[in-house]
């Protein structure tokens, strides 16, 4: 396989500045690390707009809603418009709403903060769990007997959400465990009906989310307790998994051959420009590190130290290729 091409010069910056319209962007690790804005990322993406490239963002994050990630987008200085975001939670309840045809009667047992439960409202899903207090209690140690009352499981819940979440706890756990292992949790659900069938959704799942610059629990290792205990793999939404792809493509309406994909995580973003017939922009502010492509075998199209290296492109000095003297067609540094 061909290594990628490790950028460093203001032309390689120029040569990928022509060559893409879309410039697609994964957020944490390349944008953002938690809430710190990656250094000339607010920069690279004017730089981008400046030269007329359309610019989009997709997040695995699934803790914030779209108009919660505008918010955070204003405050960090990144220029986004809000249709211009996409995230897991949002590619989730639409992934439900329009592709499971999730039914009106039914609700959604959120594990989860409020950017999944707003989401879920944005396309009229109805949920429990998440946020709410009482699913946010810790249990009296070696005390069952709250979950087995008569109101602690809700017999209209036919899908578990899971997501990024801070305020993850035992007593969820155990009713989400409930609801994907009752009997004919694995059959379909049906409007008008109770009990029965049971959707297991995940977000996505990112092993670490990148915050204050280290590397912490993310979406996927947070689902481990529920995909062991109950035997079930989950459908999984975000990148590089299919629901997410299919969400951004029905969005966006993308040329892929003039498309690139700028993520920090060879798992996820890398694999989900491949799966997406796009090339990928590999930026080492985030979750890898250049030696892992070799460990890995995943390799992007390109690598770059971090997305602001691309501004150089216009600053850097020109090159202009010259025939010379001997007929060969020289490279000169701009005079
Ligand atoms: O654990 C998570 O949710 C993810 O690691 C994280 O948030 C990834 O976000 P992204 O890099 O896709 O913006
Ligand atoms: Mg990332």
């Amino acid at each position: 396989m061909a290594s990628p091409r490790k950028l460093s010069t203001p032309q390689d910056y120029a040569d990928l500045l022509s060559r893409y319209d879309t410039w697609l962007f994964d957020c944490d690790g390349v944008i953002w690390s938690g809430d710190e804005v990656i250094d000339g990322a607010s920069k690279a993406v004017d730089f981008l707009r400046g030269h007329g490239k359309r610019v989009i963002f997709v997040t695995n994050n699934a803790a914030r809603s779209r108009p919660m990630l505008k918010k955070k987008f204003d405050r960090l200085g990144i220029a986004a418009t809000e249709d211009e975001i996409l995230s897991s939670a949002y590619a989730a309840a639409v992934y439900l709403k329009n592709v499971l045809k999730f039914p009106a009667d039914r609700k959604v047992f959120v594990m989860g903060m409020e950017g999944i439960e707003a989401e879920l409202d944005t396309v009229g899903i109805q949920r429990c769990g998440g946020t709410h207090p009482e699913d946010n209690k810790f249990l009296p140690a070696n005390d069952y007997s709250s979950l087995v009352e008569e109101d602690a499981i809700d017999p209209a819940v036919g899908a578990v959400l899971c997501g990024f979440d801070m305020h993850l706890n035992y007593a969820k756990l155990c009713k989400a465990y409930r609801y994907l292992t009752r009997e004919g949790a694995q059959g379909p659900v049906l409007a008008g009906k109770t009990g029965g069938g049971c959707h297991f959704i995940l977000t996505n799942d990112d092993k670490v989310v990148p915050a204050m610059g280290q590397l912490w629990p993310g979406s996927g290792s947070l689902a481990t307790p529920l995909i062991d205990s109950t035997k079930r793999e989950p459908i999984v939404v975000g990148k590089p998994h299919a629901p997410m792809l299919e969400t951004v493509k029905s969005l966006y309406n993308i040329d892929e051959s003039r498309s690139i994909f700028v993520g920090d995580n060879l798992h996820t973003d890398i694999l989900f420009a491949q799966d997406g017939k796009m090339d990928s922009l590999l930026v080492l502010t985030g979750v890898t590190k250049e030696e892992d492509c070799e460990t890995e075998a995943i390799w992007p199209s390109f690598i770059m130290d971090n997305i602001s290296n691309i501004v150089a492109a216009e600053t850097g000095p020109s090159r202009i290729g010259a025939v010379g003297v001997d007929g060969t067609i020289g490279i000169h540094a701009s005079l």
